[in-house]
């Protein structure tokens, strides 16, 4: 079983930085998902993992070797890491059968005939396409293709299982039957797996440790509910959780966070916060609340109803010129019935914020 360990990686493409310093530690067994916008460096990083790319900077380890460390001289090549990735494109080779796709992989790494039968049936029954081994990849729809390629990376047992948004080519509801089969391989397999995707959905669903990246740096990286429960930077409540936290911007003027004349917050110890955070769930729809909310969306939700809407910007002047980021705000809350989009309503804030962050966008 195998752990993995970044140290200070980092790559740069010309005068151009994909990932910057990235230092995580996951145990083996995990399911480690890379999220953030197009362009944070997830492809990149796990490329350099795969042995794809090689890294400007720093060291990787899979368990107890050392597979990068450029300041080293060590790069080991992709075929001799251990690892196995699952493209977004499912790259099958196209004049071999399911099960000759399949088991390609052991012959290359010369199992015996016996063997490779064996492993062959074994893993197309675990990913329910045993009644599909003698058609082309032509013969079979996409969702069937990706459980191919993923049956072809996982046949010769890898120990770390890297993924490239396998699931972004399909439609809806094979998204979500591929994600739940994917959960029961992981499962059943116990691969360090490594997943890189921009929906948090899918993040959420499956990962036992999320790192958010962002511009090639790395924001936070936990368990999923760490993440919910303690982010620690603005960024990361609002780009995690569905709906995210609540993320209202204001101006610290003596020890109190203010957005225009509504006092949000006291700041404790002198310090200067920027956003007071709310969990969807505790802010309510009221006529009398302290902000506006201009309705832009109403959507059933499990007997609730997600209300998004625009809380206006904070009016010229009112400000303070401290305050850049107090524009128009789009925020989603629970509600319990359904608000007109086009209407405007009022929220109604608690007390006290769930957490504050600073003007770098860190957790006070
Ligand atoms: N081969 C390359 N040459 C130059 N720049 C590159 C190369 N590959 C990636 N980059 C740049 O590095 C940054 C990170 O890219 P990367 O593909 O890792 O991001 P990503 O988070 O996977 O994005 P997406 O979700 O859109 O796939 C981007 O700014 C990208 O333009």
């Amino acid at each position: 079983m195998t752990t993995l360990a970044l140290d200070g990686l980092g790559k740069r493409f010309g005068a151009a930085t994909a990932v910057a310093d990235l230092t995580l530690d996951v145990p083996s067994g995990a399911f480690l998902v890379l999220l953030g916008p197009s362009g944070c460096g997830k492809t990149t990083t796990l490329r350099m993992l795969a042995g794809l790319e090689e890294p400007t900077s720093g060291r990787i380890r899979l368990g107890d070797r050392v597979v990068a460390d450029p300041a080293a001289g060590v790069l080991v090549p992709a075929q001799r890491r251990g690892t196995g990735m699952v493209f977004q494109s499912y790259a099958l080779w196209p004049h071999m059968s399911v099960r000759q796709n399949v088991a390609w992989p052991l012959a290359v790494a010369r199992w015996s005939r016996a063997d490779r039968t064996a492993r062959v049936t074994e893993v197309l029954a675990a990913l329910d396409i045993a009644d599909l081994a003698d058609r082309s990849p032509a013969q079979i729809s996409g969702g069937q293709q990706q459980r191919v390629a993923i049956a072809r990376t996982i046949a010769p047992r890898p120990e770390v299982v890297l993924f490239d948004e396998p699931l972004s080519n399909l439609d809806a509801r094979l998204r979500v039957e591929t994600r739940d089969l994917l959960g029961r391989v992981h499962r059943s397999t116990g691969a360090t797996s490594v997943y890189v995707t921009h929906d948090q959905v899918e993040a959420l669903a499956l990962a036992t440790h999320v790192a958010v990246l962002r511009d090639g740096r790395l924001e936070q990286v936990g368990t999923p509910t760490e993440l919910l429960e303690r982010p620690a930077t603005a960024f990361v409540a609002g780009f995690l959780g569905n709906p995210p936290a609540v993320l209202l911007a204001g101006e610290t003027r003596d020890g109190v966070l203010r957005r225009g004349d509504l006092r949000l917050a006291d700041v404790p110890g002198g310090a200067t916060a920027r956003h007071a955070m709310y969990r969807p769930q505790d802010l309510r729809l009221d006529p009398e609340g302290e902000v506006d909310l201009d309705v832009v969306e109403s959507t059933p939700a499990a007997g609730d109803h997600l209300v998004t809407g625009l809380v206006p910007a904070v009016a010229a002047g009112r400000a303070g010129s401290g305050e850049t980021d107090a524009g128009p705000q789009r925020i989603t809350v629970v509600a319990d019935r359904r608000v007109e989009p086009g209407t405007r309503t009022r929220l109604r804030l608690p007390a006290v914020p769930a957490a504050l962050f600073g003007p770098d966008g860190a957790r006070l």
